[in-house]
């Protein structure tokens, strides 16, 4: 996805956060100085199967769909479950919040890991990132991309990891871990959350594609209002 396209959900997630889009960008260009151009074919996926791993409950239940996938993005601590599982991880996709000494060790190992930049984690980019192997680091902003630093759409870690996916020619998003009323969620994460699926519905539609996770969910599920058709 290009950030044209990005913009105007960006503009209405940072308008229902109350997040400074100047603050993203200083987050942004924080991570510019320590991260180098990532060369996007390393994570082609052209006519593959990608499990897009979440970090909900039922993750321990659903290796076998990731283990069977073509390959696996994980977000966050989905990686270390995977990992601890035996399933390899293709990419990692995190905001440095939880575990970066996963991210750490993928990187250490040749694993690409898209490393995210935003207003609320610099401390953790300049605490984390300089400690990665920065040649398996793909840095990655919400705001408007600036070299080397990528903008291919998404907003949580979860949903970022499919995005990005889908920018790399997956043929088939399947989604493990992913609890969408997971009543363990605390409200500010939960409403995360809810962006997530949101940005999930808008990118099925784009892609032409039914993610079964969303099944029984669509009609509760508005798309992002600056990418709704008129007439729904
Ligand atoms: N029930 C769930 N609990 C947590 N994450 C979930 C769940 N279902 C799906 N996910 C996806 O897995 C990802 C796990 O990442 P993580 O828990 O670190 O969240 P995050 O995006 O960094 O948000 P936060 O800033 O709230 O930590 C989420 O971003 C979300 O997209
Ligand atoms: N400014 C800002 N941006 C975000 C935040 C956050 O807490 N603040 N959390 C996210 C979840 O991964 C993604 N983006």
């Amino acid at each position: 996805m290009h950030f044209d396209e990005w913009e105007p959900v960006y503009r209405a997630i940072l308008a229902d956060f109350g997040y400074e889009r100047a603050a993203d960008e200083r987050a942004r260009d924080v991570l510019r100085e320590y991260v180098e151009p990532f060369d996007l074919d390393r994570l082609d996926v052209s006519g593959d199967t990608v499990a897009v791993a979440g970090a909900g409950p039922s993750l321990t239940g659903e290796l076998d769909a990731a283990r069977d996938a073509d390959a696996v993005f994980a977000a966050s601590t989905a990686a270390d479950d995977l990992l601890d599982a035996g399933v390899d991880v293709d990419c990692m996709v995190t905001d440095l919040d939880k575990n970066p000494e996963t991210a750490r060790l993928l990187t250490d190992r040749g694993v690409p890991v898209a490393a995210h930049a935003h207003g609320d984690n610099v401390p953790a980019i300049h605490e984390h990132v300089p400690t990665f192997e920065t040649a398996n680091v793909l840095g990655t902003t919400q705001a408007e991309p600036r070299p080397p630093v990528e903008n291919v759409g998404g907003f949580t870690d979860g949903d970022r990891a499919a995005f990005l996916a889908d920018h790399c020619g997956a043929a088939r998003l399947r989604f493990v871990g992913w609890d969408f009323d997971d009543p363990t969620l605390a409200q500010s994460k939960a409403k995360k959350l809810r962006w997530a699926e949101r940005l999930l519905r808008w990118l099925e539609v784009r892609r032409d594609e039914r993610f079964a996770v969303l099944d029984g969910r669509r009609d509760a599920v508005d798309l992002p209002e600056p990418v709704r058709p008129e007439d729904s």
